[in-house]
């Protein structure tokens, strides 16, 4: 063959090359628009088919406003705090006691309402359904709260439920004593309206969830293991109601925790020989273990987008964001390390891509010219759910990669199993309707909670957990949970009541309706 006749055919060779390539781009562009065009992740139950239960409705008068802020503000002025594993304020507890009882009148009284103390401070309530056969379901709340320091900031004394310009602020006005006294006023409510569930349901109150729950939620399941209970689903803190968090979402999502990151605690520990500072080693067990400490926070962990419940979070975002963000959501299969890039610039949306990795201790050093023996770090790690501890605990000795750095695992805990979301998910769908009844503007999808809660002690009892209290979050008040000048309006914390008013009732339907897989309407 001649020069040119192969240079011919090596640009034919390119030509084909490069249209194949054009068109597969083009193929998968329009594939994706498509998508973009016609995902319908909203798809489900119509609301004007469901059973109505509903019956009792709540209109909040100036007299009952009244006395629900001052039972909320004595709940906060209660100060029920976890300091440590072994410090619990078991005076707070035992006042917290005596003030449900108080507040509740009702609750207290109706022959309809067991009530026992569980682990000497937690508390768990049965309330009798009309009709056995139907499955009964459990709401938890916790008691206990972070501590919290007035001087650290607070515009108002973390345990005075002051209220300011509509908001009412304190420690454990969102972490969660807005959930429990939501849950224990609507019930007060719903029963002085002559209300009788047909599906009983149960209460559980935690008094140590800051703390693990070992002996509030842990017994509560103990004890309805005992009794051979099953439970239709769980529905505990956990994420929430966002507006204006979601970078370039439009309106607010309320986010539901089909499941929650696993968790480790891993400590790292270097030990060599003491000595004299004046004449150092090259390294030290301080110099060791901050290489180590550096060595993790410059490698993260893999990125997982995608491969947990977070997906399904944007598709269901999805159509709520405007160009380009709506085409890359509706097309993960195709754009997922994309968003993986973009999400993991924020620490709040970091968490939802991959197992994050935080160094909450590091001690050493006994005096200024001692050459330390022993220094220690230790690492909380929240483990995303296509990953397990054991998983986690091997890339952290090879990143670390220093046999004089001995890591070991202090406790640990897998991702909690996924709950589902489907038109046939009961508590999901009870949880959304319930919402969008009351908040139509609202967008609700699943997603995965990022802290932990005391249902993750549930699992033997249901395979459907949820985390979700209908609370506001807006732009600053992420920082509020656990922080300073934690807050919740009242006009919020009405809401929550009502919430709870109507998700009891809602929860008397015998089944779901029938799906409806063209209707956007919930
Ligand atoms: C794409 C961006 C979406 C942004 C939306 C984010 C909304 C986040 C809303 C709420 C934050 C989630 C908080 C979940 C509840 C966590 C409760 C908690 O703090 N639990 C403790 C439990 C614990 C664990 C270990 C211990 O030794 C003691 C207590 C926790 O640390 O997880
Ligand atoms: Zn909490
Ligand atoms: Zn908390």
């Amino acid at each position: 063959m001649t020069e040119s006749g192969s240079k011919l055919r090596i640009f034919k060779i390119l030509k084909i090359i490069i249209s194949s390539l054009l068109i597969t781009v083009l193929l998968l562009f329009t594939i994706a628009a498509i998508r973009t065009l016609s995902l319908d992740v909203n798809a489900g139950l119509q609301l004007a088919h469901w059973e109505k239960t509903n019956n009792k409705s709540l209109v909040i008068d100036h007299h009952q406003r009244e006395e629900l802020l001052a039972n909320f503000k004595e709940a906060i002025r209660i100060p029920t705090v976890s300091f440590s594993n072994t410090e619990i304020n078991t005076t707070a507890l035992l006042e917290f006691d005596r003030f449900l009882r108080k507040a509740f009148p009702t609750v207290f009284s109706s022959s309809l309402v067991h009530h026992e103390l569980v682990g000497n401070y937690s508390h768990l309530f049965w309330v009798k359904g009309s009709q056995p056969e139907l499955v009964p379901y459990m709401l938890l709340a916790h008691i206990d709260v972070v501590p919290a320091s007035e001087s650290d900031g607070w515009e108002a004394p973390p345990f005075s439920a002051k209220e300011i310009d509509g908001f009412i602020y304190g420690r454990g006005t969102i972490d969660d004593k807005n959930s429990l006294m939501g849950i224990l006023q609507a019930l007060e409510y719903l029963l002085l309206k002559g209300y009788a569930p047909r599906r009983g349901f149960y209460i559980g109150l935690g008094h140590d969830e800051e703390i693990n729950g070992l002996n509030g939620a842990m017994n509560i399941v103990r004890v309805l293991k005992q009794r051979g209970v099953q439970l239709l689903f769980v529905m505990d803190e956990g994420l929430t109601i966002s507006d204006g968090i979601i970078p370039g979402l439009e309106g607010p999502a309320a986010l539901i925790g089909l499941s929650e990151k696993g968790q480790a605690a891993v400590k790292l520990s270097v030990s060599v020989a003491p000595g004299h500072a004046s004449m150092p080693p090259r390294e030290t067990s301080i110099g060791i273990l901050a290489t180590a400490v550096k060595r993790l926070e410059d490698n993260p962990m893999p990125r997982l987008f995608g491969y947990g419940p977070e997906g399904d979070t944007f598709e269901h975002l999805a159509h709520k964001f405007s160009f380009p963000l709506k085409f890359i959501m509706s097309n993960l299969w195709l754009f997922s390390p994309l968003l993986s890039r973009i999400l993991e610039r924020k620490p709040v949306s970091n968490a939802f891509v991959r197992t994050t990795t935080a160094v909450t201790f590091f001690n050493a050093g006994v005096k200024i010219n001692v050459i330390p023996s022993l220094a220690e770090a230790y690492v909380n790690l929240r483990i995303h759910s296509a990953q397990s501890v054991e998983e986690v605990l091997d890339i952290i000795k090879d990143t670390v990669g220093d046999q004089r750095v001995k890591v070991e695992l202090v406790y640990g805990f897998d991702p909690l199993p996924i709950s589902g979301a489907d038109e046939k998910a009961f508590g999901f769908q009870i949880i959304k309707k319930t919402v969008l009844d009351l908040f139509p503007t609202v967008t609700v999808a699943p997603a995965i909670c990022v802290g932990n809660t005391d249902s993750r002690h549930f699992i033997d009892l249901t395979k459907n957990i949820y985390r979700f209290s209908p609370a506001w979050f807006k732009p600053g008040d992420l920082e509020r949970f656990h922080g300073i000048n934690e807050r919740i309006s009242t006009k919020n914390y009405e809401e929550m009541i009502v919430f709870y008013f109507n998700l009891i009732q809602n929860c008397d339907i015998r089944k779901l309706p029938e799906p409806h897989s063209s209707v956007h309407e919930l």
